[in-house]
C-alpha cells in the first residue's frame, strides 16, 4: 500500500470490532477451518465496507428438520462434512454439496458436483438465481432460502492496489483486504480463479509484503511436471534412490526453507503426493526421496487452483484434510467479466507496465475503447487482456478484438451481418472450444481418455487443441 493511499484512512465504521486479529473457527480438534472472519481494525488501519445482503438457510425437510443457519458474510458452503459453513448430517448430502453465494447479479446457487444435484424450486440446476423463499432439495434434506432484514458488512480494502495487481471494484478490494491479511502471518493461502485473474502475481505480492520477503519465492507447477519427477522436484531424493539419481539433490521445500513455496494448479497434485504435503503442512516436515528421515522445513505455502477443489474433494480426486490445510484462507479472484468498473485502472496499469508514455496512453483510452473492452468476453482474463493491449501498441492504434475477446455472455448470439461462412465458422469454432474444454475437463487433461470418449483420433484431438490453443 502506498504511502498516499495510508493517508486516505478513514475514520472507524460505528461497528468496527476492537479484534485486531482475524479469527479461525475450528470446529474440530486440530482443524483450521475453512470460514475465516476478517475483522474491521482499529487503530493501525481502518477498513471501508460493502454491505451485502444477509441470508438465512432453514431445513425444512429431513432429519435436521427445522434448524437454520444465518449468514455473516457473502458465501455459504453446504454440505455434510462438519467444516462446512452449514453441516448437514444426512447421507443423501454430499460431502460438499453447493455453494449460496450473494453475487453481482443477487442470490445465487451453485451445484459443487454433489451426488445426487442440487434441485431449486423443482428444477434441477448446476447453477441458478434464488429469491426469498426459495427451495433447495439436497437429496433427501430440503432447505429454504429467505433473505434477512440486516446486512453484512464485507472488508474492503481502502487501497486500489495490492503489489502488482490493481483494481477498483469492491470485489477485488475485498480479496485485497484478505491478501493484506494473508501478508501480515504466515497463514496458508489458497488462490482461486479462472486463468488470467492474477493468483500467481497475488500469491508473489503476498510473499513480498510478508515477513519472508527476503527469503525464496519458488514455484512449482503441480500439472506440467510428470508425477513420478513431481516427488523428487518437491522433496528432493538421495544418491540412488532411483535410476539416473546420481547424486543427492535438494527439493524445493528445502531450498525455500525462510522462504515461500508457491504450488500452482494444486489440483492436478498426484494422489499418491497428497499424504506427503499433508505432512509438511502438519508436521512442516519433508522426507527426500530414498531417505528413512524426516527434517524441518521452516516454510510458507501458498496454493492455486482454477478448480474448486471441494468438486474434487467429493469426486474422491483430492483429500478433504488436505483441503482444509490449504484452505485456511481462500481468495476467490474475481473473473475480468464480472467487474467491468475494473477496466479503466488496468488499462491504465498494463498500458505503464508495458512502457507506454502518457501521450499514447491517453490516444489509446477513449471512452469508446473502453466501451468495447466492456462488452467483451475475455475467457483469458487480464492476461488476454494485457496481451491485447500490447497488440494495440505494436499497431499503434485500438486493433480490432479476436472473436474469442469479443464474444459476449451467449454463445447461441449469431451476427446476421456476417456472411453465411463466417457466421457458420465462428459458432463451429465457438462449439469446438466449449466441446473441448468440458471434454478434457471431464478427463482431468487425460488426452487419451478424452479422445476415446469423443470417438475421435487421439492426433486428430491433439490437432485441435492446438488449433485452439487450448492446452491439455
Ligand atoms: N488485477 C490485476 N492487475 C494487474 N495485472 C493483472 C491483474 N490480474 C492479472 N494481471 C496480469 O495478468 C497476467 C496473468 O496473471 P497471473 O499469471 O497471476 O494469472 P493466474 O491466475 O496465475 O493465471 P494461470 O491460472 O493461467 O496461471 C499477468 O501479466 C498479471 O500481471
Amino acid at each position: 500500500m502506498s504511502a498516499s493511499d495510508r493517508a486516505r484512512s478513514t475514520p472507524p465504521t460505528p461497528d468496527a470490532k476492537p479484534d485486531s486479529l482475524w479469527k479461525l473457527e475450528a470446529r474440530e480438534p486440530g482443524d483450521e477451518a475453512l470460514h475465516v472472519t476478517l475483522p474491521y481494525e482499529q487503530g493501525r488501519r481502518v477498513y471501508d465496507a460493502s454491505t451485502v445482503r444477509r441470508f438465512r438457510l432453514t431445513v425444512v425437510e429431513g432429519t435436521q428438520s427445522g434448524s437454520t443457519w444465518e449468514s455473516t458474510a457473502d458465501t455459504c458452503s453446504v454440505g455434510s462434512h462438519p467444516l462446512n459453513d452449514f453441516a448437514v448430517d444426512d447421507p443423501t448430502v454430499s460431502r460438499f454439496h453447493c455453494e449460496v453465494r450473494i453475487g453481482p447479479r443477487g442470490p445465487q446457487v451453485r451445484d459443487l458436483d454433489s451426488l445426487n444435484g442440487v434441485i431449486l424450486d423443482g428444477v434441477q440446476v448446476m447453477e441458478g438465481v434464488l429469491r426469498s423463499g426459495s427451495l433447495l432439495r439436497l437429496g433427501r434434506v430440503v432447505l429454504r432460502f429467505d433473505f434477512s432484514a440486516e446486512n453484512n458488512r464485507l472488508p474492503v480494502s481502502e487501497s486500489t492496489r495490492f503489489g502488482s495487481l490493481v483494481g477498483a471494484s469492491v470485489a477485488m478490494r475485498v480479496c485485497f483486504a484478505m491478501m493484506e491479511r494473508a501478508a501480515s502471518r504466515d497463514v496458508t493461502v489458497l488462490l482461486e480463479g479462472e486463468t488470467g485473474t492474477g493468483k500467481s502475481q497475488a500469491a508473489q505480492a503476498i510473499h513480498d509484503a510478508g515477513r519472508r520477503k527476503d527469503g525464496p519465492f519458488l514455484v512449482v507447477d503441480c500439472g506440467a511436471i510428470p508425477a513420478h519427477l513431481l516427488e523428487s522436484e518437491l522433496f528432493g531424493h538421495e544418491k540412488g534412490a532411483f535410476t539416473g539419481a546420481v547424486q543427492r539433490r535438494a527439493g524445493v521445500f528445502e531450498e525455500a526453507i525462510g522462504g515461500t513455496v508457491f504450488l500452482d494448479e494444486i489440483g492436478e497434485l498426484p494422489a499418491e503426493l497428497q499424504p506427503k504435503l499433508l505432512r509438511v503442512l502438519e508436521n512442516r516436515e519433508i522426507r527426500r526421496v530414498g531417505s528413512n528421515t524426516y527434517q524441518p522445513v521452516d516454510v510458507r505455502l501458498m496454493a492455486a487452483t482454477h478448480r474448486d477443489l471441494r468438486a474434487e474433494v467429493n469426486a474422491g480426486r483430492f483429500r478433504s484434510d488436505l483441503f482444509f490445510r490449504l484452505a485456511v484462507l481462500r481468495i476467490a479472484l474475481p473473473p475480468l467479466r464480472q467487474r467491468p468498473e475494473d477496466l479503466p485502472l488496468l488499462v491504465d496499469g498494463i498500458l505503464g507496465s508495458l512502457g507506454a508514455d502518457l501521450d499514447r496512453t491517453a490516444s489509446l483510452r477513449t471512452p469508446d475503447f473502453l466501451a468495447r473492452l466492456r462488452y467483451a468476453a475475455w475467457p483469458g482474463n487480464v492476461r488476454e487482456l494485457r496481451n491485447y493491449l500490447e497488440r494495440c501498441l505494436v499497431f499503434e492504434e485500438a486493433v480490432e478484438l479476436t472473436e474469442e475477446e469479443a464474444r459476449s455472455g451467449n454463445p447461441m448470439e449469431v451476427d446476421p451481418s456476417l456472411p453465411y461462412a463466417d457466421q457458420r465458422r465462428r459458432s463451429v469454432d465457438d462449439f469446438e472450444r466449449r466441446y473441448l474444454r468440458a471434454l478434457l475437463e471431464k478427463h482431468q487433461g487425460k488426452v487419451a481418455q478424452a479422445a476415446v470418449t469423443a470417438g475421435v483420433d487421439r492426433v486428430h484431438l491433439y490437432r485441435l487443441l492446438r488449433r485452439h490453443g487450448i492446452k491439455p
